[in-house]
C-alpha cells in the first residue's frame, strides 16, 4: 500500500493524555500512514477514542510530546480532518441535503449555489441517498443517517476521515453494506481513514492496517498489515487465524 518514500500522515511522538483519574495514553509512539484505512482495536476504555480525538486536534496532549500531521505539530482541529461518531452526527433541523450542504459551508464558502448543489447532488448519489434528499434525520434509518454523515464529511473533500465506531449501532447486514461503501469510497478517493472499532472482523475486512491497543496506560500490542487479498475473504485461513490472534491479545 505504501512505499518507502511515503512520509507518515500522523506521527504520534511521546504523546500522553492525563484526565483527572485516568491516564489513557502515556509516552505513546505510533505512526499512521497516508492513503490507507487504519483500524484501531482494543478493550473498552483503553484510550482509542482519546487517541482518535487527539488525531482530530480535539485533545491536546500533556507537555513533552506531540502529534505531527504531515510533519507539522497539530495544535487544534483543522479543515483537513473530519470526524464521524457512532451516532448523532446530523443536525435534526436540516434535511439530508441541508446536512450535506452544511459540510461545504466552511470548506468551500465561495461556491455559487449551483456549484454547491452539483457537489451535494453528486455526493448524495455516491452514498445512494438521492431519493431521500428532502427527508429529515428522524425520518431515516440508522444506516441512512450514517451515510448522510459520511456524505457530509466527504463533500468537504478532507484529507483524513476519522471514524469512531461509526457502524456499531447498525445490524449486521447494514453494517456489512456500510463496510462495503467505505471500501468503495476508499477505492475512489484513496483517502486516509482512521477507524476505531470493537469489531475485529470489521477491522480485518475494512482495514489495510490494524493497530491493537491495550493496557493502562495503553501500549501498542500489535501492528499488522491487512491489505493483502487473503484478508478480504472472511473465511480464509489467514483471516480466521488473525482474528483469533487478535482476540487472544485483547481478551
Ligand atoms: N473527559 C474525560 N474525563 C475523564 N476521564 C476520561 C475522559 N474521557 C475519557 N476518560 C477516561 O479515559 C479512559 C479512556 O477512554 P476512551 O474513551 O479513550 O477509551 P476507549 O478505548 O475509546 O473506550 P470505548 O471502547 O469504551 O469507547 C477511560 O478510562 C475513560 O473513562
Amino acid at each position: 500500500m505504501n512505499s518507502a518514500s511515503d512520509n507518515p500522515l500522523f506521527r504520534i511522538a511521546d504523546f500522553s493524555v492525563m484526565y483527572p483519574g485516568a491516564t489513557p495514553l502515556s509516552h505513546l509512539d505510533l505512526t499512521i500512514r497516508p492513503h490507507e484505512i487504519t483500524c484501531i482495536l482494543g478493550k473498552s476504555g483503553c484510550g482509542k477514542t482519546t487517541l482518535l480525538k487527539a488525531l482530530g486536534g480535539f485533545i491536546a496532549g500533556n507537555a513533552g510530546g506531540g502529534i505531527f500531521f504531515d510533519g507539522d505539530r497539530l495544535t487544534g482541529p483543522n479543515r483537513h480532518s473530519v470526524m464521524i461518531f457512532q451516532e448523532n452526527n446530523l443536525y435534526p433541523w436540516l434535511t439530508v441535503k441541508g446536512n450535506v450542504a452544511f459540510g461545504l459551508r466552511f470548506s468551500a464558502p465561495g461556491l455559487s449555489r449551483q456549484q454547491r448543489d452539483k457537489r451535494v447532488g453528486a455526493m448524495l448519489e455516491t452514498v445512494g441517498l438521492t431519493e431521500s434528499a428532502g427527508r429529515y434525520p428522524h425520518q431515516l434509518s440508522g444506516g441512512m443517517r450514517q451515510r448522510t454523515a459520511i456524505a457530509r464529511a466527504l463533500v468537504a473533500d478532507p484529507r483524513v476521515l476519522l471514524l469512531d465506531e461509526p457502524f456499531s449501532a447498525l445490524d449486521i447486514s447494514l453494517r456489512r453494506r456500510m463496510q462495503g461503501l467505505l471500501g468503495q469510497l476508499w477505492r475512489e478517493t484513496r483517502m486516509s481513514m482512521v477507524m476505531v472499532t470493537h469489531n475485529i472482523e470489521e477491522a480485518i475486512t475494512v482495514g489495510h492496517r490494524i493497530i491493537v491497543m491495550g493496557g493502562q496506560p495503553a501500549a501498542i500490542l500489535l501492528e499488522q498489515d491487512t491489505g493483502a487479498a487473503e484478508f478480504g475473504d472472511r473465511y480464509s485461513n489467514a483471516f480466521l487465524q488473525l482474528q483469533q490472534h487478535i482476540e487472544s491479545i485483547i481478551y
